[in-house]
């Protein structure tokens, strides 16, 4: 039995009735079966002399949304200092992740008890900060622990060269101008998650089914499960391949290709026994910028499908990524 002082809100023997999701929200966990359909694309093989990775993430992109990358080039020291400091994060104390005024222009600690959806918790905890300009914004991220801003600045630094990456070939595939993608792919925030192990994942939820507000998002999920995503109708588990990034088409890249990539709701589901840590990040467009069908995509038999809007507008329209995120961003852009 722990001494008092170092309970946390997860160490229970049953789920607390405020966590209880109502049932056509809640998870089913992990007795469905991992989806062999979502694909997993090696991008050694983009070498230049064969265009099989960009069919394959248009594919992907057409078809699902969401599509895992390994040998992206990211070297795994990064990602496990980027994950190890997470961790340390979420192993604090409490005193220390909560001591600087939240949602002002620093960061966002949410503790599960801290935010309820319609009355109920998720079953999660939470960290957001700005990442754009990577220089101006890494003074204002959390100082505990010690290595926090070089681990994550380095991540971060690889994130952007990735998703770079990722957006020439999607450039190239769609037939896009090159350097279409130059003002709407920022790696602006930063978000990670902790999932504890729960006493019935039956009943609760780690984030509710969702769709991601960005261009794309870049997920790193080190070897936990957890993530779901509705196909066909379905819930099914996206398994966890050892240092691969799970790559999500978000709304604006939806918006942008006129309906022909999806972006795909998903959702994360809790466990009995595993721990689960991610670190999301949002590639998004900068606030001015005017996201619209792309107009080499809009023709006769692919009429306009939806409005445009400038990127700032949309995230406040949506409430996306929140109330408090958007103070956050606000300050740091203010100041830039
Ligand atoms: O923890 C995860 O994998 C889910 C993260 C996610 O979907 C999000 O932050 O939008
Ligand atoms: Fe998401």
């Amino acid at each position: 039995m722990k001494a008092d002082k170092d309970l946390r809100w997860f160490d229970v023997e049953f789920v607390p009735e405020n966590y209880i999701f109502s049932k056509e929200n809640r998870g089913r966990n992990h007795d469905i079966p991992v989806c062999d359909s979502i694909p997993v694309i090696d991008l050694a093989k983009a070498n230049g002399h064969t265009h099989q990775p960009i069919e394959a993430v248009l594919a992907a992109s057409q078809e699902i949304g969401l599509f895992q990358v390994i040998n992206h080039g990211v070297p795994e020291k990064t990602l496990n200092d980027a994950m190890s400091v997470v961790k340390e994060f979420f192993d604090m104390p409490s005193k220390d992740r909560t001591g600087i005024v939240p949602h002002m222009k620093n960061w966002i600690y949410t503790n599960s008890t801290d935010y309820a959806k319609d009355g109920v918790h998720l079953w999660r905890e939470n960290l957001k900060h700005p990442c754009h300009p990577l220089e101006k914004s890494v003074p204002l991220w959390p100082q505990k622990p010690t290595r926090y801003q070089e681990a994550i600045s380095a991540y971060v630094v690889e994130i952007q060269k990735l998703s770079l990456r990722i957006l020439e070939m999607i450039c190239k595939g769609l037939g896009l101008d090159p350097g279409y993608f130059n003002d709407k792919s920022e790696v602006q925030l930063l978000s990670t998650n902790f999932y504890p192990p729960c006493p019935d994942p039956s009943l609760t939820l780690g984030i509710l089914a969702h769709q991601d507000p960005s261009l794309i998002t870049l997920l790193y999920q080190g070897n936990s499960t957890g993530l779901q995503v509705l196909k066909d109708g379905e819930w099914i588990n996206v398994g966890a391949i050892p240092n691969a990034f799970v790559v999500n088409i978000g709304n604006q890249l939806e918006i942008i290709s006129n309906g022909k990539f999806k972006s795909i709701k998903h959702r994360v589901v809790n466990s009995t026994h595993e721990t689960r840590r991610s670190i999301a990040t949002f590639v998004n467009p900068s606030p001015d910028c005017v996201i619209e069908p792309a107009k080499i995509l809009v023709n006769e038999l692919e009429p306009v499908r939806y409005k445009a809007s400038q990127y700032k507008e949309y995230v406040h329209r949506n409430k996306a990524f929140g109330d408090y995120t958007i103070a956050l961003q606000n300050a740091v852009q203010s100041e830039s």
